[in-house]
């Protein structure tokens, strides 16, 4: 659901302030420090309970205050608004719904899928593979209900058996949460898989406007343990390493995968640009397969799209974010920029000393 509005008190350099929202684009300019990420971190962490830039939610305070209060309104498509906030006082995070306690934080996720395209983007190829697992995890949570129950069984039986290898426990002890685990692994695996197999037609297809030879592109998907071996047969192989280490060493929680360009690594056969439009194809592919599956459109956070990017594929980016019908909040240090070639540019603000004032 698009963000029609939104509320802002005590969060980074920003003013308190209200400010409506179109449910195109929306684009923010202004120098330096000015609070333009800030602006985009609220909304984040709005969508995503946490943030891009901190691990704690306590750094998000401003300065003096003692807590952050967010509050926005989700268009439905009856128009009726739906009222969803978020508070963080020191230690303590709040979320409300239509005006009752959210039972999970994940429920604000649900309401308005975000993706992020700013800082950081490139973690995506090159740091572990965590980021990579999140991505399959985030997208299969919005397009497969039943993924969450058996990705929420799994995690406990892991734990679970991970204590017991820590404990020194038993052969026996240890082997008990293998059933759980092996039930739970191999439906992760599965969808896992067939997400990603998925993900990649769209993906090549997206890849089309930015690379020669897009079919070149190829996701290669690692599923945590030997591919000719189920996955009961590898856990119990494992069993001895395991209990020398004192954690499980094979199933879903080490899957991941990679990419290759022509039959080599990403990182040696594209161009650092084009390493940051693959990332940004990922997610719009993700976005589009969650719209054809769902017919939920998604907000798309672009902090300095231009970073790294020539006019030419920032336009194309943007072209294809108006074909998603995705609500778009983009920042730049001027405008008017590429982001503006779609037409659909259809408010402007300016922000200054962590004031934004709509630019008419
Ligand atoms: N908790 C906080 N309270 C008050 N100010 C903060 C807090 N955290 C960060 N700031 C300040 O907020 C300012 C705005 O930062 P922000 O990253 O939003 O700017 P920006 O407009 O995106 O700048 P740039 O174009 O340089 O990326 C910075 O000067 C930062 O020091």
């Amino acid at each position: 659901m698009p963000l029609s509005s939104l509320t802002i008190e005590g969060f980074r350099n920003l003013d308190s302030m209200t400010l409506s929202f179109s449910t195109g684009v929306n684009l923010f300019s202004g120098q330096n420090a000015a609070g333009k990420t800030s602006l985009l971190e609220a909304i984040y962490v709005l969508g995503r309970a946490r943030s891009f830039r901190s691990s704690s939610l306590d750094r998000a305070i401003a300065h003096g205050q003692e807590e952050f209060q967010l509050v926005a309104k989700l268009q439905q498509e009856t128009n009726r608004l739906v009222p969803v906030g978020i508070s963080r006082k020191p230690g303590k995070l709040m979320a409300r719904i239509n005006g009752m306690p959210a039972r999970r934080l994940s429920e604000l996720a649900t309401l308005f899928p975000l993706q992020w395209v700013g800082g950081n983007l490139h973690g995506l190829i090159e740091n572990g593979p965590p980021l990579r697992r999140q991505f399959l995890d985030w997208g299969l949570f919005h397009v497969k209900h039943e993924y969450i129950q058996a990705w929420k069984q799994f995690q406990t039986s892991l734990k679970q058996r991970n204590a017991a290898l820590r404990a020194a426990s038993s052969p026996k002890e240890v082997s008990i949460w293998d059933r759980d685990m092996v039930l739970c692994g191999e439906q992760l695996d599965v969808h896992r898989s067939d997400y990603l197999g998925k993900v990649k037609i769209y993906l090549i297809e997206i890849m089309n406007d930015f690379i020669d030879e897009s079919e070149s592109l190829d996701v290669h998907y690692r599923r945590g343990w030997s591919a000719d071996k189920e996955y009961g047969t590898a856990l119990k192989e494992s069993l001895l390493a395991d209990r020398e280490q004192g954690y499980t060493r094979t199933g879903p929680q080490r899957a991941d995968f990679t990419f290759k360009y022509r039959g080599k690594p990403v990182n040696e056969a594209l161009s650092r640009g084009q390493q940051k439009l693959l990332i940004i194809g990922l997610k719009l592919a993700q976005a589009s397969l969650l719209k054809d599956m769902t017919e939920i459109p998604s907000l798309f956070l672009l902090d300095d799209l231009g970073a790294e990017l020539d006019v030419q594929n920032q336009e194309k980016v943007m072209r294809r974010l108006a074909g998603l019908d995705a609500q778009v909040f983009a920042t730049a240090i001027e405008f008017p920029g590429a982001t503006n070639v779609t037409g659909k540019v259809n408010r402007m603000f300016h922000v200054k000393h962590g004031k934004v004032s709509e630019v008419v």
